[in-house]
């Protein structure tokens, strides 16, 4: 799938759907650690430098906060450490080729036309769902997933459906199938146009009542004809394309289209008011967004010419319904054509629908064989490659970061996770963490530097551990701001080979008072440094004293006159009650004075054991921390 891409574009995600990472080392599940519950264990191999979750759930006793045991939503872990399939839920008909691909690997459960009360009981045991346009994906359904569905996606383009604020305050992707209905709906807009201008629909329905009414039903000719597309975007472009072929003169409105791909296509970029006034036919094909909706109205009616037509393929909502019947009532709408409403089905009584100069098909523009096909697939793809880990290009919500940038920064998205978390357990209570700053030691140029991968996980480290958000790429600047924590950046140009996109990483936390003294700097913030060393994270720096630690397992920091025997002393009393040390490192300012002794420890020593350790005299301070 999508995962051998260089080029395409990323996305973090919520929890992964396995235990563990696949040799291939483009399979990116590892960065799913970063959303996983926050004290997963890693196990690496310098070799291949690929990364296996090993270990599902634990506490986490951090910052003098109470044991939090953190997971996204009750079920998750279930399927994690069972290693079960994913849940998927279709709200809406799939073409047969992407259920398919869904079933190869998760349970899909199709259950069309929910009620939004019964969406809202089902969801809690999904991991995704995938709706059309009918589905309501509101606000109440992402809070009825207690936490557990990762990914909504939208098989087809408009998204207006789904509540994007809530899907990445909650940290749920949201996906869309962009491109497979494109040339379906482009077609049915045409199909519309042509209806419309030759009264197909009226006259059919009058032929099938009985009636031969030729002159009642002449028509007008579309040769020379100005047609206005709104929104040039795919859909509004394929018309354009296709009614130049039909002999008509085509302007366009849109204001982030690049006049380059208008000119290559034949079509002049105009003002929305040059358009509405010039226009014979008009066709709308703009997203529905605030600045879009009812954005065609009695005025908008009024600067038009006077017998315009309007076709609309695009969504309901940018037409003020109400007004666009008084303008069919006055004549100066002479008719439309609609596949779409502001509220679908519309009422049977709808005068819209109703009306005799209107044509109506309840939203079919997507509705061909092969756009269903291909949408399904799309959304298939999307859905399960974004569960496994893979690249998707068609996030919504979500920075995209490109797949080498995820590659090149792998390891580092390790340490920084586990910079933050460190340094948040520094922390004495109190005052809050509002202020990091981060700063990159870099060899390479400032725009060859993409960071804002790292800035999320330091994010979700600095969080995770002290309240019960769950953090990704997702919504991690969603939640840093809602904490009210501000995280700036700063890279020091370093003159190391650029081979290495960093060469060290600081995170330095403000205006907080810390509960091991040596973590802070000159300037009062608390300070820690790391690197990545053959692929693994190491602390290099804690204050200002240099220690070499690889961070795994956890750590016990430590500090003491600088004199013979102390790494046996410490190291007898974790010994004696069998706390296994993988590691120390010891670090000093001046020689005999102060040390900074780190100490990987494969077990959580007791409180007994760490009572010890502060009552050893030479010891001045110490502090636990979880990685
Ligand atoms: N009827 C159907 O079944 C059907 C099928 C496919 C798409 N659609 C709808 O058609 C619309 C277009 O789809 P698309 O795939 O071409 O999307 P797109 O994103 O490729 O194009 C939308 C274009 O609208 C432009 N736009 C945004 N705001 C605008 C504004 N205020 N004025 C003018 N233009 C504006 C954008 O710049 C963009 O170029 C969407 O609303 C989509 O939901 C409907
Ligand atoms: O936005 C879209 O892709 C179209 O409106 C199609 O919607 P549908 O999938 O509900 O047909």
């Amino acid at each position: 799938m999508a995962a051998s891409s260089s080029t395409k574009p990323i996305f973090i995600l919520p929890p992964p759907i396995t235990t563990s990472s696949s040799s291939n080392s483009k399979q990116l599940s590892f960065l799913y650690n970063t959303t996983t519950p926050i004290s997963i264990k890693l196990s690496h191999s310098c070799k291949n430098r690929a990364l296996t979750i090993t270990n599902a759930t634990k506490t986490v006793d951090s910052a003098q906060t109470s044991s939090v045991s953190k997971t996204r939503g009750g079920s998750y872990d279930d399927t994690v450490s069972s290693g079960t399939k994913p849940t998927i839920l279709v709200s809406e008909k799939l073409g047969e080729a992407g259920l398919s691909l869904l079933r190869d690997s998760a349970n899909v459960d199709c259950s069309y036309d929910l009620s939004p009360e019964d969406l809202c009981k089902k969801i809690s045991s999904c991991d995704a769902l995938i709706v059309r346009s009918g589905t309501k994906v509101t606000r109440q359904v992402f809070e009825a997933a207690n936490g557990r569905l990762k990914v909504v996606g939208r098989a087809g383009v408009g998204i207006d459906n789904v509540d994007l604020q809530a899907a990445t305050e909650f940290g749920c992707l949201v996906v869309n199938a962009p491109t497979a209905n494109t040339v379906a709906a482009a077609e049915h807009g045409i199909a519309l146009l042509a209806a419309m201008a030759r009264n197909v629909a009226q006259a059919d329905a009058s032929m099938k009542a009985g009636q031969w009414q030729r002159n009642r039903y002449v028509g007008v000719s579309l040769v020379g004809k100005t047609l206005a597309v709104m929104g040039f975007g795919k859909v509004g472009s394929e018309v354009a394309r296709r009614a130049k072929g039909l002999g008509m003169h085509v302007i366009a409105h849109d204001p982030y289209a690049p006049a380059d791909r208008a000119r290559a296509v034949g079509v002049e970029l105009v003002s929305f008011d040059q358009a509405i006034s010039t226009a014979d036919f008009i066709s709308l094909h703009m997203p529905l967004t605030p600045t879009t909706k009812k954005v065609f109205n009695d005025d908008t009616f009024a600067k038009a010419k006077n017998g315009v037509r309007i076709i609309n393929v695009a969504r309901g909502g940018v037409i003020d319904e109400d007004a666009l019947v008084r303008a069919l009532d006055s004549g100066k709408v002479a008719q439309a054509a609609l596949d779409v409403f502001t509220e679908e089905p519309p009422s049977k009584d709808s005068k819209l629908v109703q009306h005799e100069k209107v044509t109506v098909t309840p939203h079919l523009g997507a509705s061909t064989k092969e756009a269903q096909e291909g949408v399904a697939i799309e959304i298939a793809e999307a859905v399960v490659g974004a569960l496994n880990g893979e690249l998707s290009a068609t996030a919504v919500n979500a920075p995209m970061v490109p797949a080498e940038v995820i590659s090149e920064l792998a390891p580092y998205v390790l340490l920084t996770e586990k910079l933050g978390r460190l340094a948040v357990q520094l922390v004495a209570g109190g005052r809050g963490v509002k202020s990091v700053k981060v700063v990159y030691e870099s060899a390479r140029g400032p725009d060859d530097l993409d960071t804002r991968l790292l800035r999320a996980m330091i994010t979700k480290g600095i969080i995770e551990p002290i309240s019960d958000s769950f953090v990704n790429l997702v919504n991690a600047d969603f939640i840093a701001k809602q904490k009210g924590l501000r995280i700036s950046e700063e890279r020091v140009a370093v003159e190391k080979t650029p081979e290495y996109p960093i060469h060290s990483i600081r995170v330095q936390i403000s205006e907080v008072d810390s509960k091991f003294g040596s973590a802070i700097l000159e300037g009062g913030d608390i300070s820690i440094e790391g690197r990545v060393k053959y692929g693994v994270p190491h602390l290099t720096k804690v204050g200002s004293f240099s220690v070499d630690a690889s961070l795994e397992g956890n750590l016990i920091l430590c500090r003491q006159v600088d004199q013979p025997g102390m790494i046996g002393q410490v190291g007898n009393i974790l010994g004696e009650r069998n706390v296994n040390v993988n590691f120390m490192s010891v670090g000093r300012t001046v020689r005999r004075k102060q040390a900074i002794m780190a100490i990987g420890v494969d077990e959580e020593p007791c409180q007994e054991t760490l009572k010890k350790i502060g009552e050893v005299p030479a010891v001045e301070e110490f502090v636990f921390l979880e990685l």
